[in-house]
C-alpha cells in the first residue's frame, strides 16, 4: 500500500506565553489517506489552526513527526521544507489571502512559476482551473473586483494549482453568507474528490462536516474520532 499522503506521529506543539507554557498538541496522531476528506470540528482555542499549520509544514512541531507521502519533514532544511510544501500541499484559509495587485489568473499562475512550471503551461492550467469554478470570464479581474464567493473560489483554484496530494483548509467558507458558503463548499468537495486529494478541513458547521467522509476533533491535545 502506498504511504498516506499525510501522517502525524506523536506531534507536540506548545507555545510560550506570559502565563507559562501552553501545550496545544500533546501527541497528535493522524493518517490522512488519498481520496478521503476529513472534517476537523473542535471548540475554539483547542488547536485547529495550530494543527493545520504544523500538518502543512508552516510551523515545526516541538516533538514528533510530520510525514508527507512517507517522507519525514523533520530533518529537512528550510528550503527543502518549503519545496515539499509547495509541491505537495494546498492551503485554503478563511480569508482568501489573494495578492491584491495581481489578477485572479496571476494568483493561480504564481505558485506554479515558483514550482518551475513554464509560464504558458501555468497560464493554461490557471484558466482551466478557474473555468472549473465558473470563473472563466473573471481571470483578468483583480480580487477587489470579485465577490466574496468568487475570491474564495480563486483561492481554492490556487491551492490546487500545483496538483497537491494534500489539501488543508481552515474554515474555508466561514467568511461567506450561508447560501454562497453552501455552493462554494460543494464545489470544493467535488474538486478534491475528483482529484483523489487527501483533505483535512476545519469547520464549525456540523452540516458541512456531515458531507465529509469522517470527523475528528481535538481533545486534550490529541486527535480523536467523533
Ligand atoms: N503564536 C502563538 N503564541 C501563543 N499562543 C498561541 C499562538 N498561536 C495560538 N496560540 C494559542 O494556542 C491555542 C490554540 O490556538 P488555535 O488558533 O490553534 O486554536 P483554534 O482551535 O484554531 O481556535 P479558533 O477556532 O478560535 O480559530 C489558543 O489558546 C491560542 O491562544
Amino acid at each position: 500500500m502506498p504511504d498516506a499522503p499525510l501522517a502525524l506521529r506523536a506531534v507536540e506543539r506548545r507555545y510560550r506565553t506570559e502565563a507559562g507554557e501552553l501545550p496545544v498538541l500533546r501527541g497528535a496522531e493522524l493518517d490522512l489517506f488519498a481520496g478521503e476528506i476529513v472534517a476537523l470540528v473542535a471548540p475554539s482555542g483547542t488547536g485547529k489552526s495550530t494543527l493545520l499549520h504544523v500538518a502543512g509544514l508552516l510551523e515545526k512541531p516541538d516533538a514528533g513527526r510530520v510525514l508527507v507521502e512517507g517522507r519525514d519533514s523533520g530533518g529537512l532544511s528550510d528550503d527543502a521544507r518549503t519545496a515539499l510544501r509547495r509541491d505537495t500541499i494546498g492551503f485554503v484559509y478563511q480569508f482568501h489571502h489573494l495578492l491584491p495587485e495581481f489578477t485572479a489568473e496571476e494568483n493561480v499562475v504564481l505558485p506554479q512559476l515558483a514550482a518551475n512550471r513554464p509560464r504558458r503551461e501555468a497560464e493554461a492550467r490557471a484558466r482551466e482551473l478557474l473555468a472549473t469554478f465558473g470563473l472563466a470570464d473573471r481571470g483578468h479581474h483583480r480580487p477587489t473586483r470579485l465577490s466574496g464567493g468568487e475570491q474564495q473560489r480563486v483561492a481554492i483554484a490556487r491551492a490546487l494549482a500545483n496538483g497537491p496530494k494534500v489539501l488543508l483548509a481552515d474554515e474555508p467558507t466561514g467568511n461567506l453568507d450561508v447560501g454562497t458558503a453552501d455552493r462554494v463548499f460543494a464545489e470544493l468537495l467535488e474538486a478534491v474528490r475528483g482529484r483523489g486529494v487527501a483533505a483535512l478541513i476545519a469547520t464549525h458547521n456540523p452540516e458541512l462536516a456531515a458531507r465529509m467522509d469522517r470527523t475528528v476533533t481535538l481533545r486534550d491535545g490529541l486527535i480523536v474520532p467523533t
